[in-house]
C-alpha cells in the first residue's frame, strides 16, 4: 500500500476485493522490475514524509512565494541527496516525487546532457564535475523571441576573434533575445547557448557554446548580459514555479574553448573544421529529452487516471429507488467508455516509453561505433512518440477533470494544476505539429525508396510487405475475432501504409515535391499519427510476449492492450473505412468487443490504478485519495483558502457595503 498519508478507513476496500489479479505483481510489470518498485516506493515515501516538500497550498502562493518555495525545495532535495548518499537513480526519482518544476530539471535534464553529448572529453572533464557538485547551475538557451521551431533561423551570433582567441556572443536584434529557457530567468549561472558561428567572415550555422551568465560571487549578471524572467504562465502554481527567462548579449566575450567542439571545431587560427559526423547530432540533446518526455507522458496520464478512477468509484449519482443505494458513476457505461481507454493508454505509453529508452540506448551505442544508419529512425520515433503521447495525455487530463464533474474543477482535485503543468509538453521540445511533419517526411522518404527495392527496417519494416498490405481485407467475422493480435496488427499496418502511400501519390502529382508536401500537410499529419499509433500498439503486443509473472497480470494487460487498439480503431474509424482496411460491419464488431472489454476491466479498475503505486502526496488530490475518504477532505480543504481567513471579506467596507446601501435607494424608486 503506497498511501503513506492516507486515513484509517479504506472506502475503496470493496473495489480492491473484486480484483482478479495480483496487484503487487502488476506493480512490477508497471515499474519494470521489483527493484524499480522498491526504489520508487522508497523515494516517494521519503518525499511524502518530509514537511519541506508539502505542496497542498501551492496554488495559493504568489509568484514570488512560489519561486522561493521552489528554490527551498530544490536546495533541500540536494541536501537530502548528499546526506543520504543517494545514487543517480534514487536522486532522479526523489526530484520527480518533489513534483515542482524548477531550474534543476533543466540543469540535469538538458545542460548536463548537452555538455556530455556535444562537448569533447576535455570539456566534459572540466564542466561536468562542477555541474555535478552544483558549483555551477546551467540551462539550455536555444529558443529566441523570434524563432523556436525553426532552429536554423536563430539569430544570436558567436563571431570568432583570432586576435584574442575568443568568441564574441551578440544579440543583434530584439527577436534574437533568448526567450523561454527554463532556469534562465533567475537561477542559472551558466547556459549552453545556441548561436550562429561566424569565423573568417563565413556563417557556419548553429552551434552550442557554454556561456557564464552570472557572477559566482553575488549572482549578478556579468557585463554585457541582460537577464530576466519572461512573466507569469497559464494556471495557478503549475509551471509558474519555473523561471523561464529572457537573455540578451551585448558583445560578450568567451574563450574559444567554450564552443562545444565534439562535432566541429574552430582552430586557433579561426579555421572551421567539421568532423565526419552528421550535422544533426547537434540536435542530440533534443532527441534525448523527447525520449524522456514519452516516459513522463505515462506518468502524468496515469496520475490523472488514478484520480478519476478512484473518485468515480466513490461518487454516486441517481439510481436510488425507495431509499436504495445510488449508482457509482464508474458503473455508467459512458463513464467507462471515456475512462478505460485512458487507463489503457497509460499502460500503453508506459511500455512504449520503455521500448523507446531501449532504442535510444541502442542508437547511442551505434553512434559511438560511428554507425549513423539508425539516426533518422531514432529521430522519427522520438519526435512522433513525443508528439502523439503528449497531445493525447494533455487531452486525457482534461477529460479526467470532466469525468470528476464539478469537483474536478477545484484546485484541490489536483487536475487543474496537473493540466496546466503538463499542457506545454505539446509545445516544448518541439511543437507537436512540427514534429509530426518530421515523421511524415521520414515516411515519404521510406515510401519513395520502396520502388527502388530498398527493404525498410525497424519500425517501418511493415512497409516492405506492401504487395499484401495494399490489398488485404480483414477476415474479422465476429466481435471475438478482434481479440486476435494478428487481426489488429494487420489492419493497423494496412491503414498506416495506405495513408502514407496515398500521400506520396498525391505529392507526386504536385508541381514540386515541396509544394506537394505543403499542400498535403494536413493529410501528412494524419498519416504520421497512424504510423505512430501502429508503433504503440505493436510495442504493447510485444510486451505481452515477454515473461509476465503474477496471477492474472497478463490477462489484465491483454485486455488493456485490446482496449487501447480497438479504441483507436473506433476513434479513427474514418481512416480504416476510407482506406478500405475494414468494412462498416467490422467497425461495429470492434465497438461491440470494446464494450465487453470494458465490462471485464470494471471490477479491476481500482486495483489497476493502485498498481501505479502513487502516494497521496504525489497525487496531490482530495478526489484521488488512496482511502477514498473524499468528502471530509474536500470540506476541510475549502477552509484552507485564504478567502476563508476572515468571515467578512477584505473589500466589504469599500465595495460591497456601499453597493448594498445604493440598491436600497434604487428600490424606493
Ligand atoms: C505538478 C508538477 C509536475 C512536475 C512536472 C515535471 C517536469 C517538468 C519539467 C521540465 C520539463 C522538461 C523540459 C522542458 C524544457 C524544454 C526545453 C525546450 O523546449 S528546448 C528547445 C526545443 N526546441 C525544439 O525542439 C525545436 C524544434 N525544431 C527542430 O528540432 C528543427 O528545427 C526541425 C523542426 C527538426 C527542423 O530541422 P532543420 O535542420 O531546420 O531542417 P530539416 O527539416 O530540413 O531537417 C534536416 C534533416 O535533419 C533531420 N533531423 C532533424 N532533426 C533531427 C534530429 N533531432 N535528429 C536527427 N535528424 C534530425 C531531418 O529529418 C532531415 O533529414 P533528411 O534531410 O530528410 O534526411
Ligand atoms: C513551458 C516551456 C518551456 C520551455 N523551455 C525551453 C527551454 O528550456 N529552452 C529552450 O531553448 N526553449 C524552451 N522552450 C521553447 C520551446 O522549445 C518552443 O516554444 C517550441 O519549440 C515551439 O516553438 P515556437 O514557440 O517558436 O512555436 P512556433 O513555431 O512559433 O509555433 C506557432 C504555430 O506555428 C505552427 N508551425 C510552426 N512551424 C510550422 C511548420 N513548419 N508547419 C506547420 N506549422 C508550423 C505550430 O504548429 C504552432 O501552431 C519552452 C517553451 C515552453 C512553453
Amino acid at each position: 500500500m503506497a498511501a503513506v498519508d492516507g486515513g484509517e478507513v479504506d472506502h475503496l476496500a470493496g473495489e480492491r476485493a473484486t480484483a482478479h489479479f495480483d496487484v503487487d505483481a502488476m506493480k512490477v510489470a508497471w515499474a519494470g522490475s521489483r527493484h524499480a518498485v522498491e526504489v520508487n516506493d522508497r523515494m516517494a515515501r521519503l518525499v511524502a514524509s518530509d514537511p519541506v516538500f508539502r505542496k497542498d497550498t501551492r496554488t495559493m502562493l504568489s509568484r514570488k512565494e512560489l519561486f522561493k518555495d521552489t528554490l527551498k525545495k530544490a536546495a533541500h532535495a540536494w541536501k537530502r541527496i548528499v546526506e543520504l548518499r543517494l545514487t543517480e537513480e534514487e536522486a532522479n526519482l526523489l526530484r520527480l516525487y518533489v513534483d515542482q518544476p524548477g531550474y534543476v530539471d533543466l540543469h540535469w535534464g538538458m545542460f548536463v546532457p548537452a555538455i556530455k553529448g556535444q562537448g569533447t572529453e576535455e570539456q566534459q572533464k572540466k564542466w561536468v564535475p562542477m555541474a555535478y557538485k552544483f558549483q555551477i547551475i546551467g540551462c539550455y538557451a536555444q529558443t529566441e523571441l523570434g524563432h523556436g521551431s525553426n532552429v536554423q533561423g536563430l539569430e544570436t551570433t558567436a563571431t570568432f576573434d583570432p586576435n584574442t582567441d575568443e568568441f564574441v556572443v551578440h544579440s543583434p536584434t530584439l527577436t534574437s533575445s533568448k526567450w523561454w529557457p527554463g532556469g534562465l530567468g533567475k537561477a542559472s549561472t551558466h547556459a549552453v547557448v545556441y548561436a550562429r558561428l561566424i569565423t573568417q567572415g563565413k556563417d557556419y550555422g548553429i552551434h552550442g557554446f557554454i556561456v557564464q551568465l552570472r557572477s559566482l560571487d553575488d549572482h549578478s549578471p556579468l557585463p554585457g548580459i541582460t537577464l530576466g524572467d519572461i512573466g507569469g504562465k497559464f494556471g495557478s502554481g503549475a509551471y509558474n514555479s519555473m523561471d523561464n527567462g529572457v537573455l540578451r548579449f551585448d558583445h560578450v566575450r568567451i574563450p574559444r574553448d567554450q564552443m562545444l567542439m565534439r562535432l566541429s571545431q574552430v582552430t586557433r587560427e579561426g579555421k572551421y573544421v567539421h568532423s565526419d559526423v552528421p550535422k544533426q547530432l547537434l540536435y542530440g540533446t533534443m532527441v534525448y529529452v523527447r525520449q524522456t518526455i514519452v516516459a513522463d507522458a505515462s506518468k502524468a496520464l496515469s496520475r490523472a487516471v488514478c484520480i478519476a478512477v478512484r473518485y468515480s468509484a466513490i461518487r454516486k449519482q441517481f439510481g436510488s429507488q425507495a431509499g436504495g443505494p445510488e449508482t457509482q458513476v464508474l458503473n455508467y457505461k459512458t463513464q467507462q467508455s471515456r475512462l478505460f481507454p485512458l487507463l489503457a493508454s497509460a499502460y500503453a505509453y508506459r511500455f512504449v516509453g520503455e521500448w523507446l529508452k531501449w532504442l535510444y540506448t541502442d542508437v547511442m551505442q551505434k553512434l559511438e561505433a560511428k554507425d549513423y544508419s539508425t539516426l533518422p529512425e531514432a529521430h522519427a520515433c522520438t519526435a512522433g512518440l513525443k508528439s502523439v503521447t503528449t497531445s493525447a495525455t494533455a487531452d486525457a487530463i482534461e477529460e479526467c477533470r470532466k469525468l470528476c464533474g464539478g469537483h474536478g474543477y477545484l484546485n484541490s482535485s489536483g487536475l487543474p494544476e496537473l493540466f496546466a503543468v503538463y499542457v506545454p509538453a505539446c509545445t516544448y521540445e518541439g511543437d507537436n505539429v512540427v514534429l509530426l511533419l518530421q515523421v511524415a517526411r521520414f515516411l515519404m522518404k521510406t515510401v519513395s525508396q520502396l520502388a527502388s527495392g530498398k527493404q525498410p527496417v525497424g519500425t517501418t519494416a511493415y512497409m516492405g510487405n506492401i504487395q499484401y498490405l495494399m490489398q488485404c481485407k480483414s477476415a474479422v467475422n465476429t466481435a471475438g475475432d478482434w481479440l486476435n493480435p494478428a487481426a489488429i496488427k494487420e489492419v493497423f499496418e494496412a491503414r498506416a501504409l495506405r495513408m502514407a502511400v496515398n500521400c506520396a501519390q498525391n505529392i507526386s502529382k504536385a508541381p514540386s515535391q515541396e509544394e506537394g508536401f505543403s499542400e498535403l500537410s494536413p493529410d501528412l499529419l494524419e498519416s504520421a499519427v497512424a504510423h505512430v499509433q501502429l508503433i504503440i500498439v505493436t510495442k504493447f503486443f510485444e510486451k505481452l510476449q515477454q515473461d509476465i509473472i503474477g496471477h492474472g497480470v497478463k490477462e489484465q494487460l491483454q485486455n488493456l492492450c485490446n482496449i487501447y487498439a480497438l479504441f483507436l480503431l473506433h476513434k479513427h474509424l474514418g481512416d480504416f473505412l476510407s482506406t478500405g482496411c475494414i468494412t462498416p460491419k467490422q467497425g461495429a464488431l470492434a465497438n461491440e468487443q470494446l464494450g465487453r472489454l470494458y465490462a471485464q476491466v470494471r471490477p479491476n479498475a481500482v486495483a489497476l490504478v493502485d498498481a501505479f503505486d502513487y502516494t497521496d502526496h504525489y497525487l496531490s488530490s482530495v478526489l484521488g485519495r488512496y482511502d477514498g475518504d473524499v468528502y471530509p477532505a474536500l470540506y476541510a480543504e475549502a477552509w484552507k483558502d485564504p478567502l476563508n481567513e476572515t468571515v467578512i471579506p477584505d473589500g466589504y467596507q469599500e465595495h460591497l457595503r456601499p453597493l448594498l446601501k445604493q440598491q436600497l435607494k434604487f428600490s424606493r424608486l
